[in-house]
């Protein structure tokens, strides 16, 4: 099957500085992509050339295997980071008005604008101000606006980063179910997000992909056996979780801000055997002994060199 998307060695270059530096990626139709990555990384200018509101330094971007043209803007949804409403408008208007902009009859937006508006849940705000819509409800408008036109392809601008845990809720909750009918591509840094919603995750770090893979090839590839181990801060239990540390069966260790140490293993059944054992024999107080494997947080730090 044709990709929806196919992004190839697309580049945006600010002034001399390179902010998006040859990305490639296919898309198919129907998935959830999170493009995930700190603050800087290159997700909006990504997010804005896919949008094509601005124009690549160099690349393509092929939308059905055709170059996306004058049409494109009627395939896709698109939800800025910091949306900005007409506060005078009610949700209704504002609603009919992106419909008559993205090329849609009278009759047809109108019909569209109400079940849009339910769908997201402002049925009954509809008839008021914007101006006097929380920050949760103006966000739902902002989704209503991008999904009004039935597009192909949604794109969201961290659509939850500024919400209090409520409206983050609401919105992910929403997302969830866009996502099952529309193709979609939204941006986050935090991986909690891109985890809860999408089936594919791009990571992104200074302008570059770092990792790229559905959630479950990633946790794959990263499948590292791990030891999380906590000690009573004694004078020789602290000497011996120092020796254990030059050990070759570890391969990293990383003090955890609880004040566990977190141990990469080569094989988890024998750096476990020599670590309880070594424990036993030289009365090593330990308060907690966890075998388990990489979290995808890890592997997001990883890529993105934290
Ligand atoms: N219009 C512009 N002119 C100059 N530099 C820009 C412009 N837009 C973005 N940049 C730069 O490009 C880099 C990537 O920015 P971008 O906003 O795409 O990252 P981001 O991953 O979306 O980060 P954030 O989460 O902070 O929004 C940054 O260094 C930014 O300063």
């Amino acid at each position: 099957m044709q990709p929806l998307l196919q992004v190839s060695g697309l580049q945006k270059v600010f002034h001399g500085q390179t902010s998006v530096d040859g990305i490639s990626f296919d898309m198919e139709q129907g998935r959830c992509v999170a493009l995930l990555g700190p603050n800087g990384a290159g997700k909006t200018t990504t997010l804005r050339m896919l949008a094509g509101l601005l124009n690549p330094s160099q690349g393509s971007i092929l939308f059905e295997g055709k170059p996306i043209g004058k049409d494109y803007r009627k395939q896709i949804g698109y939800l800025p980071q910091s949306p900005s409403f007409y506060n005078w408008m009610t949700g209704e208007e504002y609603i009919l008005f992106a419909s008559r902009l993205s090329g849609m009859g009278r009759k047809e937006s109108v019909g569209r604008a109400a079940a849009v508006l339910e769908w997201m849940g402002l049925q009954d705000a509809a008839r008021r101000r914007i101006g006097g819509y929380s920050g949760g409800m103006k966000q739902r408008l902002g989704l209503a606006q991008a999904l009004v036109h039935t597009p192909r392809l949604l794109l969201l601008d961290e659509p939850v980063s500024a919400l209090d845990p409520i409206g983050r809720r609401e919105i992910m909750d929403l997302l969830r179910e866009i996502g099952r009918e529309t193709s979609v591509i939204f941006s986050t840094h935090v991986l909690h997000d891109a985890e809860e919603v999408c089936d594919d995750i791009i990571m992104m770090n200074r302008g570059r992909i770092a990792e790229h893979g559905t959630l479950s090839t990633l946790r794959a590839k990263y499948n590292r056996p791990v030891i999380t181990l906590r000690i009573e801060e004694r004078k020789e239990a602290l000497q011996w979780l120092e020796t254990l540390n030059t050990r070759s069966f570890i391969l990293e260790s990383r003090m955890e801000v609880d004040g566990s140490v977190l141990l990469k293993v080569q094989d988890m059944e024998s750096a476990r055997s020599v670590i309880l054992r070594e424990a036993a024999e030289h009365g090593i107080p330990l308060l907690r002994f966890e075998a388990g494997s990489l979290s995808l947080e890890d592997v997001f730090m990883e890529a993105v060199g934290g």
